[in-house]
């Protein structure tokens, strides 16, 4: 959100961005050719502070590992030739030489024809010998010699000279992260400190009038600045070292004075937010000023991530996210982190693939290449892709989830049943042993607590009470939380059950209309009176709840034929409603008891919603949903949710 600074600006005349579109692919390609080839800074360190960097140079092995022959096991230095007509019942008898190889001590005497050695493990192997018997297979004889009851091939028991790391070889190539087995190889080698690439130093600054850094309080129409942790994080996780500048108001002056800094003390810049179409988005304006070639791609065909501002200015680059988080966070991940490890002396990530169907059709914008994050569970026949739905503006869309679909930009839609690929964020798809998909009540957090506690994973997708029964239905959860009211009978949730399902009681969640403490028209009041008083008077301004949900059939079975006005503001959830009133942007509404109580909210009672689950029977016996149902009946539960404001059915 950005101020307008003056009235022309706020009719959003005089834009000059987005004047060309580009392709993703040709936006990284631009990106990349004005950036690309260029040396890496390269600084010499120890082996233990090269922990996680990239090799600037390949290194070449300076000696021969182990640099001499070696012997593998306690026993005798012998010629096999000597011994190979030997066995248990004729064995050949040795005469020892007069020394014993340690470690590390250099043999002085030659196993002549018809002599032995006594070697230990890790000694080298004396002139003359070429196999090592072991101890066991040997005796003390008479008159210092051995008695070998076993034949040896030549070589046996020894690692000769060069046979782990040869003299010449490539022992790490240019790009290699350094960990600790790189770090042993070295070590072998003798090697005490490596080229490596210099971590790009990268700015990151958030912009924005509106941003409060965690930790701060937050006025009305506040939001904390998630780019900048996130971001700073990310380019940890990438190779660089970044240093997080702070936020910044849209105050072209102050902006570009922290830039021009901060360009001339890092490799990089990255900020975030006022890249739109806002009048008063001003970074973009000041990176054109800031050195050539400059912008080189400003609007690009993607979804999240439109707004995505590329510049290069005198060799730097600068990147400009979108404000929104989860646009942020993808065009960083997708066209940024290339980038970003190419200057760290990184190789290009690798994103591990997997396939899954998408249960519900997915819309698209035609024209943008659209990239849908997922949550992974199992369904019947393999995995399942659902969309977290919340939109670019959320956190959650890409925090929470396990990775990424692609739709085309000449598709409108993915067809329900579709299947794709999905780049997955971590290595490895992390399927859930519990799978709990429909409404959402924080009351289910406490249930679930102690499944995770005892090693359970547990994924919770909050996709309301129908989208859960579907998803039931499809058999891509073992529970669905359902909290539905059925008109005709009155009864909630037992009637939408099918064939397949079978209800498990959860709790119960007092509704009840809720107001500001203090305000006359409701407070004292029985419910059917505070309505009343809130139709009496036309300045009272109402939050209803949307088309579907329990709640909302409560309010109009109390308003009756009345339209108050605020009855077409319809949010989707019990906080939204409290927020409305809270924040004064309505009067009155009808959400939980405690959601009302976090809001410090007056309450009024009205009835109780159900809240159950609906349990697909097939999954009933899995160990995860035998230990939730234990969870659900267990007193820690029952304590938890009193103190929570729910009542178990
Ligand atoms: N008329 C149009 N409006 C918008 C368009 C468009 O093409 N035409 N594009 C939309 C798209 S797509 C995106 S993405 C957003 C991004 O806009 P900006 O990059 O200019 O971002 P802001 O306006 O500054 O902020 C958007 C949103 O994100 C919040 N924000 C910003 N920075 C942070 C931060 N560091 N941490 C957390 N949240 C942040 C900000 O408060 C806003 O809510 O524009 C659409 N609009
Ligand atoms: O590109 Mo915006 O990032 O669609 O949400």
């Amino acid at each position: 959100m950005h101020k307008p600074s003056n009235s022309a600006d706020r009719q959003g005349i005089g834009q000059d961005q987005f004047l060309t579109i580009l392709s993703r692919e040709e936006a990284l390609a631009r990106f990349e050719a004005a950036l690309f080839p260029r040396a890496i800074a390269a600084e010499e360190r120890q082996l233990a502070d090269a922990l996680g960097l990239a090799l600037a140079e390949s290194v070449v092995a300076p000696i021969d590992v182990p640099s001499f022959d070696r012997a593998n096991v306690d026993g005798f230095a012998v010629r096999s030739a000597d011994i190979a007509a030997a066995s248990e019942g004729q064995p050949v008898r040795l005469t020892l030489n007069g020394e014993t190889i340690a470690c590390g001590v250099t043999p002085e005497l030659t196993v002549l024809p018809g002599t032995a050695t006594p070697i230990s493990t890790g000694g080298p192997l004396p002139r003359g010998a070429d196999a090592i018997v072991m101890v066991e297979n040997t005796h003390p004889s008479e008159g210092d010699a051995i008695e070998v009851g076993r034949s040896a091939s030549p070589g046996q028991f020894v690692s000769h000279a060069g046979s782990d790391i040869a003299m010449g070889e490539i022992v790490l190539r240019v790009g290699m992260v350094i960990g600790s087995r790189e770090i042993g190889m070295l070590a072998a080698c003798g090697i005490a400190s490596i080229p490596v690439a210099r971590k790009p130093h990268v700015a990151v600054l958030s912009t924005g009038d509106e941003l409060v850094q965690p930790g701060e309080a937050l006025p009305s129409a506040g939001i904390y600045d998630t780019n900048g942790a996130i971001v700073t994080a990310a380019v940890s996780e990438n190779g660089g070292e970044a240093e997080f500048l702070g936020s910044f108001p849209d105050d072209e002056a102050r902006l570009e004075a922290a830039m021009r800094q901060a360009l001339a003390t890092h490799d990089m810049l990255i900020l975030s937010g006022g890249t739109s179409k806002g009048a008063g988005d001003v970074s973009h304006r000041i990176v054109a000023r800031l050195g050539q070639p400059g912008i080189i791609a400003h609007g690009i065909a993607l979804k999240p991530g439109k707004p995505l501002c590329l510049a290069v200015c005198d060799g730097k680059p600068i990147v400009i996210l979108p404000g929104f988080p989860t646009s942020a966070m993808f065009t960083f991940h997708d066209m940024i982190v290339p980038v970003l490890r190419r200057m760290a002396g990184l190789p290009p990530r690798t994103d591990a693939q997997v396939t899954a169907r998408v249960p519900l059709r997915i819309a698209s914008e035609i024209g943008r290449t659209e990239f849908v994050m997922v949550s992974l569970v199992k369904g019947q026949e393999g995995l399942v892709a659902y969309p977290t739905g919340k939109g670019s503006g959320a956190i959650t869309s890409f925090a929470q989830a396990d990775g990424f679909i692609r739709i085309e930009a000449l598709a409108d839609h993915m067809p329900a049943g579709s299947e794709t690929q999905v780049t997955l964020f971590t290595p490895q798809v992390r399927v859930p042993d519990l799978s709990i998909i429909g409404s959402h009540c924080t009351g289910l957090d406490r249930v679930v607590a102690p499944l995770v506690r005892d090693g359970f994973s547990v994924r919770v997708l909050a996709v309301g009470s129908l989208g859960g029964l579907a998803a039931a239905r499809r058999g891509e959860c073992d529970l669905a939380p359902i909290h539905l009211l059925d008109e005709k009978t009155g009864r909630y949730n037992e009637p939408f059950l099918e064939a397949g399902l079978e209800l498990v009681p959860g709790w119960r969640r007092m509704q009840g209309i809720v107001f500001r403490p203090g305000d006359l028209r409701f407070e004292g009041l029985d419910a059917h009176d505070a309505v009343r008083a809130a139709l009496a008077d036309p300045d009272c301004l109402m939050v209803n709840r949307n088309q579907g949900a329990g709640t909302r059939i409560l309010i109009d079975t109390l308003l009756g034929s009345a339209r108050p006005d605020g009855y077409w503001n319809q949010p989707r959830s019990h906080n939204a409603v409290a927020a409305a009133v809270a924040q004064k942007r309505a009067d009155w509404g009808v959400t939980i008891a405690p959601v009302a109580e976090a809001s410090g909210l007056g309450f009024i009672p009205l009835a109780e919603e159900h809240y159950d689950f609906a349990l697909v029977t097939a999954r009933k016996d899995r160990p995860a949903v035998k230990t939730f149902l234990a969870a659900l009946q267990s007193e820690e539960s029952r304590i938890s949710l009193e103190q929570a404001g729910f009542r178990r059915a």
